[in-house]
């Protein structure tokens, strides 16, 4: 299996908290890997370190090999990682096909060489994931007037128009009703056929059970252990950090 996407202890605190402590990972093409943990212990960090939301203070990163550390977000994003937010981060005012076409604007200008081609493809790869995310008939809906759920399917119908072959996605399934939380899981393994490398923060263990193939458990920034899902989430000893029964450390 092909790996895409590494981390080598990285670190990083926020004044006296160490909310990421040395953490690696590593992503590898076709699988979906559930970042794991309770509240606070470093997912959403981990992907900010990532994608160049936020500096590391130690530690590497590389995707296909290529160094990553200190690059800009968008920079990132063009070595094809794309990135969902807990708050989603739409374009508000903007209609849903303005905020699909927005996430396909690496392409180039149309009064460049082959810009008219290139708009007309950006095009197509925008009703292509407006199509595959149930969104079509509200292209010219505003974002802001959409249902909760389907403003969740804009935030992937803007990844799956990205064409990115990396998704770091955080929480994109909470709060879906049990009929769109299958349709995402379709969405997800049609990406995973083709090869997408998915990495995703969920609190659901069901879900994480019905779409991952191994799971990451993190706590206090630091990965407490890997591998896949029935083995972690039968650890009596996970179980009880999770759900907050954490035993008292010996003093
Ligand atoms: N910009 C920041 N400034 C200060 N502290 C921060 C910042 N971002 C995160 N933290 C703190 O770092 C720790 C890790 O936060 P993070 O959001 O990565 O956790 P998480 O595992 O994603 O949690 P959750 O499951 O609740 O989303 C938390 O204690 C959080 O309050």
């Amino acid at each position: 299996m092909t790996e895409v996407l590494r981390t080598e202890s990285l670190a990083r605190a926020f004044g006296g908290l160490q909310a990421v402590a040395g953490v690696s990972l590593s992503l590898h093409a076709g699988q979906v890997t559930a970042l794991v943990g309770p509240n606070g212990a470093g997912k959403t960090t981990t992907f900010n370190l990532i994608t160049g939301n936020l500096r590391a203070d130690s530690g590497a990163a590389q995707i296909r090999g290529r160094p990553i550390m200190g690059m800009k977000p968008w920079q990132v994003a063009r070595l094809g990682v794309a990135r969902s937010f807990q708050d989603l981060r739409l374009f508000t005012h903007m209609t849903v096909r303005e905020n699909v076409l927005a996430a396909t604007e690496t392409a180039s200008w149309f009064w460049q060489p082959g810009g008219t081609r290139a708009r007309a493809q950006r095009q197509q790869r925008a009703d292509a994931a407006m199509e595959a995310t149930g969104l079509t008939a509200l292209a010219d809906a505003r974002a802001v007037d959409l249902a909760y759920a389907e403003r969740k399917f804009l935030s992937m119908a803007r990844i799956l128009a990205a064409e990115a072959d990396i998704w770091l996605l955080d929480e994109p399934a909470s709060g879906l009703d049990l009929a769109s939380r299958l349709r995402f899981g379709q969405l997800l393994k049609d990406a995973q056929a083709r090869g997408v490398a998915i990495c995703l923060i969920e609190h659901n263990l069901d879900v994480v059970v019905e779409l991952s193939n191994r799971i990451a458990f993190l706590d206090q920034g630091k990965v407490l252990a890997e591998g896949d899902p029935e083995t972690i989430l039968r650890d009596p000893a996970l179980a009880a950090i999770y759900f907050g029964d954490r035993p008292q450390e010996a003093a």
